[in-house]
């Protein structure tokens, strides 16, 4: 029996990893905390995997006071940058468990998300232009989503593997209409009453065009892939910090 633990309970998400927790064969629910409950009462004893959603400005704090806790965790909270995933990879090798801890970052659970980030990533080196429009629902607290800076960051690295420059652009004026521009890439963002969670990813040639979308329509789209996710952590993954669904995906 997996003894799951989750952050963030009474949240949109958290409540919806409860249930999923509580429907999944061989797992059981440990602890259901949220803002406020002390993080210390999640020990080894009692847990073996913590699935934390939270909010980015309090994800890394609990997450380093988990692995300094000695228990491993699969996070769906959003933020996350090089220096945070740093400061993970810092807090795992001075923790209790330097060779065993493992520490899962998800950008997105979806599988329609995970693979149009992939394809997003295959398809970047054979077009000139790409753009990201991401779309969620009003009450998201970060802009852009943790999945559209994924997406780009795929789509850079793969136009950068293959020698291509920067996007072309002559925009010499921007009040912001041009959107975040993400490692090169042009990112914008949408809040509209009636979505959920939404990416749209625009390649552009001469006289052609690729797009490639994800729709979540609701939060049970998430559920099998963090319940996949614990599944890993709690068996073969691999020890330290792995970042994206698509590690534990046939892809
Ligand atoms: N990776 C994925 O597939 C997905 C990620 N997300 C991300 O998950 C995060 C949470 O999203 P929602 O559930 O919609 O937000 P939410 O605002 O509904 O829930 C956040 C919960 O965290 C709690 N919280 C705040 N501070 C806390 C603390 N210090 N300790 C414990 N709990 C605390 C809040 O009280 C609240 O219940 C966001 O970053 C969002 O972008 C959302 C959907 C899918
Ligand atoms: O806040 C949300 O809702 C979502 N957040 C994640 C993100 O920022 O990418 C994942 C998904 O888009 C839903």
């Amino acid at each position: 029996m997996i003894r799951v633990s989750v952050v963030g309970a009474k949240g949109r998400m958290g409540s919806h990893v409860v249930e999923a927790v509580n429907g999944a064969d061989g797992m059981q629910l440990a602890l259901a905390l949220d803002a406020g409950d002390d993080l210390a009462a999640i020990t080894p004893d009692n847990t073996d995997v913590v699935v934390e959603f939270t909010v980015p400005s309090v994800s890394l704090k609990n997450v380093l006071a988990l692995v300094a806790q000695g228990v491993d965790v699969v996070v769906g909270t959003t933020g996350w940058t090089e220096e945070k995933l740093a400061e993970v990879r810092e807090a795992i090798a001075a923790g209790p468990r330097p060779d065993t801890q493992k520490v899962f970052i998800a950008p997105n659970f979806a599988i329609s998300a995970v693979l149009a980030d992939h394809f997003a990533a295959q398809a970047a080196k054979y077009f000139e232009s790409a753009e990201i429009i991401e779309l969620h629902h009003p009450n998201k607290v970060d802009a852009p989503s943790g999945t559209a800076i994924h997406t780009a960051a795929g789509i850079a690295a793969a136009r950068r593997a293959a020698g291509l420059g920067p996007v072309p652009d002559t925009t010499e004026t921007d009040g912001g209409s041009r959107g975040q521009v993400v490692d090169g890439i042009h990112v914008h963002a949408v809040r509209l009453r009636g979505l959920n969670a939404h990416e749209e990813v625009l390649f552009g040639n001469a006289g052609e065009q690729l797009v490639i979308r994800a729709d979540s329509f609701d939060r049970g789209s998430f559920m099998p892939g963090v319940i996949l996710a614990v599944r890993k952590v709690a068996g073969d993954a691999p020890a330290g910090l792995t970042v994206g669904l698509d590690n534990f995906l046939d892809l």
